[in-house]
């Protein structure tokens, strides 16, 4: 199947006073029409420098070194910053974790709305502002046709969020990336705007990159997961393969720390340890510290990916054998 999105090799790094940050290192994976890829891993894993490298959002002092992103035939690394607009917003849209940094305080969120469409699509006024009051109900947002005059502030953060999600559906967009866009709520809440989302893509099809550091918040909405640490990809399967013949130490530890309602756990096992700070290219596994499952080799060189089954890659000199010891 043809891909809508294609990021080879990518490497993004800060340069810092103190040495340089490899946030995200030689990243790649590939995005399906209609495809719910998870990107999940721990604060710092690299996990939103990667998805604001493919929205060209890195800023002085990151800078993306290496790689490329191949958006429908064309590398989004070689466009023009107004060929980029284009894209960004109508092609590829976002929604971040916190919706107040979306959405202007000063402004009602129909004309918000009404801004993003006309924006990028040729509709009159007219056009625009019945296109915006049928993704507010979209969104499940009551009387959508009242609340076209509301202001941000009288909404509530879900409802916000439901907004967010609104206008960055609107335009259509090929790839939609949320980045943690449940976390700012409350747990109820959460639900809701997950159930929201499933929903909105089995019906909308839009492929959709999700991040989040919560393996359990996926579960029941990724194809694909790939799991982050250290700036670099440890495992990438199918849901089914990281859920039930996870290879990683890591994505192990991750699954141990997510509730399960098949298994009566008391206590949940937090991830010992702490995540690696990422001044200057590690030349080992950056897990090495904290892998129970370590050898001497571990302490030489850094493995490459290996496809340890169909579409099952794995960085790790000793996984674990598939999923005989499952988590
Ligand atoms: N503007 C910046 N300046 C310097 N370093 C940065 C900057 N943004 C990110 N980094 C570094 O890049 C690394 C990856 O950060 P990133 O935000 O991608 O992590 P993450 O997995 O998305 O975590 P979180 O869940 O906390 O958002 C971190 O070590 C972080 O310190």
């Amino acid at each position: 199947m043809d891909k809508v999105l294609s990021v080879r090799n990518l490497s993004t790094y800060f340069y810092m006073d103190e040495g340089v940050v490899a946030a995200v290192d030689d990243v790649s994976f590939d995005l399906s029409p209609k495809e719910v890829l998870g990107i999940v891993g721990e604060t710092g894993s690299g996990k939103s420098v990667t998805v604001k490298s493919i929205m060209r959002l890195i800023k002085p002092p990151g800078k993306i070194v290496r790689g490329e992103i191949i958006y429908k035939n064309q590398d989004i690394l070689k466009l023009d910053e107004k060929e980029m607009y284009k894209i960004r917003g109508k092609e590829i849209s976002m929604v971040f974790q916190d919706p107040m940094t979306s959405l202007n305080p000063l402004y009602t969120v129909g004309d918000q709305l009404i801004e993003t469409i006309v924006q990028h699509q040729k509709v009159s006024k007219q056009e625009a502002y019945k296109r915006a009051v049928e993704m507010l109900g979209l969104v499940q947002i009551p009387e959508p046709e009242k609340r076209m005059k509301s202001y941000p502030f009288e909404f509530s953060g879900g409802m916000r969020q439901r907004v967010v999600i609104a206008i960055a559906l609107s335009c259509n967009p090929s790839v939609l990336i949320a980045d943690e866009p449940t976390t700012a709520l409350d747990v109820t809440i959460q639900a809701q705007i997950l159930d929201l989302m499933k929903n909105l893509q089995q019906t909308l099809n839009t492929a959709t990159i999700f991040i989040t550091h919560d393996l359990g918040v996926i579960a029941s909405m990724a194809h694909r997961i790939i799991v982050m640490y250290g700036g670099k990809q440890m495992e990438i399967g199918n849901s089914d393969d990281i859920f039930y013949n996870p290879a990683h130490p890591y994505t192990h530890m991750l699954l141990r720390s997510i509730p399960r309602v098949d298994k009566r756990i008391d206590r949940l096992e937090p991830i010992p340890g702490q995540p690696p700070r990422m001044i200057d290219i590690p030349k080992v596994c950056p897990f090495l510290p904290r892998c129970p499952r370590n050898i001497d080799k571990c302490n030489e060189t850094i493995p490459e990916m290996v496809e340890i089954s169909p579409d099952h890659f794995v960085r790790c000199f000793n996984p674990f054998g598939g999923g005989k010891e499952g988590a």
